[in-house]
């Protein structure tokens, strides 16, 4: 019986490639999705021979609206795609006054828009199935954007709330919706030279972090921080947020506003 195909962006390099070995190792097909088609068909051949499951690979730049449509149309057409992984990231921003606006737009198109439309994409089908599986890529940042750079986190952030929000809607209907969380990362999306300057205690195998977000997968977590020690951390994070909740709207000003 088929397992189910999983499309996963970013998948030519870094945590994206590594979700594909361990996705295929699963028993899943697969389509991988970037602009290097190159790379995408290494990769693809290598994981076909080695577990002998079926691999397409899809060339498409998902910050552009033609690269973004191409996606998104197979995702609402096809089927046999019962799980995304919306991976495909960019940071490498400066301050916010000295970054291009174009590589600015540009990041949020990739970060937040195409996250966006593909889960839109896939969200009516895996609905009606009340079944499938969707993965997006956050980041530690979206829990403290200061101090790091302004869009970036921010756009993370956006990822986080997006997918606490599909939690409920989504998930109310069987669909499994996980938001994962790394800190630094060894990847191509540092320089060597970066993460040379950052204690080593603090970087993460590539390899490492993907198994660890799997086993939050499997157990059920909906919030996954491959590198925080003890959940109850998180736990009591979302417990303070949810304390707000009965007076984030009310009918008057708060007194302090008033006096
Ligand atoms: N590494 C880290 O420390 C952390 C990473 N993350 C997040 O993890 C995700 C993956 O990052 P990581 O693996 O580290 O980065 P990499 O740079 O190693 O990989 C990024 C992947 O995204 C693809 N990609 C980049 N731009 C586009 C585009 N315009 N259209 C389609 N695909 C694109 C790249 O392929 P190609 O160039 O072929 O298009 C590549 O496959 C990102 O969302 C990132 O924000 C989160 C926290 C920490
Ligand atoms: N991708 C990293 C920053 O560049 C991160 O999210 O920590």
């Amino acid at each position: 019986m088929t397992k189910g195909t999983f499309l996963i962006t970013g998948a030519s390099d870094g945590i994206g490639a590594v979700y594909a070995d361990r996705l295929a190792r699963r028993g899943h097909d697969l389509i991988l999705v970037a602009r290097r088609a190159d790379k995408l068909a290494a990769l693809a051949q290598k994981l076909e021979a080695e577990t002998g499951v079926t691999i397409e690979t899809l060339s498409a730049d998902l910050s552009t609206p033609d690269g973004l449509a191409s996606v998104e149309a197979r995702l609402r057409s096809d089927a046999a795609i019962t799980g995304l992984v919306n991976n495909a990231g960019i940071a490498g921003e400066t301050s916010l006054v000295d970054t291009d606006a174009a590589y600015l737009t540009g990041m949020i198109n990739l970060n937040i828009l195409a996250v966006t439309r593909l889960t839109a994409a896939i969200a009516p089908r895996l609905t009606a199935t009340g079944s499938g599986t969707i993965i997006n890529m956050t980041s530690v940042t979206a829990l403290m954007p200061d101090g790091f750079t302004a869009v970036y986190p921010a756009s993370k952030a956006f990822v986080l709330a997006f997918t606490e929000a599909l939690q409920v809607e989504l998930g109310s209907k069987g669909v499994r919706v996980q938001a994962v969380l790394p800190g630094i990362t060894r990847t191509a999306i540092w320089e060597e030279e970066q993460l040379a300057h950052i204690p080593a205690e603090m970087v993460m195998e590539v390899n490492d972090m993907v198994d660890a977000a799997f086993a939050g997968l499997d157990q059920g977590e909906a919030i996954t921080i491959p590198s925080l020690p003890d959940i109850a951390d998180l736990d009591a994070y979302l417990a303070a947020r949810a304390a707000l909740r009965p007076n984030l709207s009310r009918d008057r000003a708060a007194a302090r506003y008033t006096a």
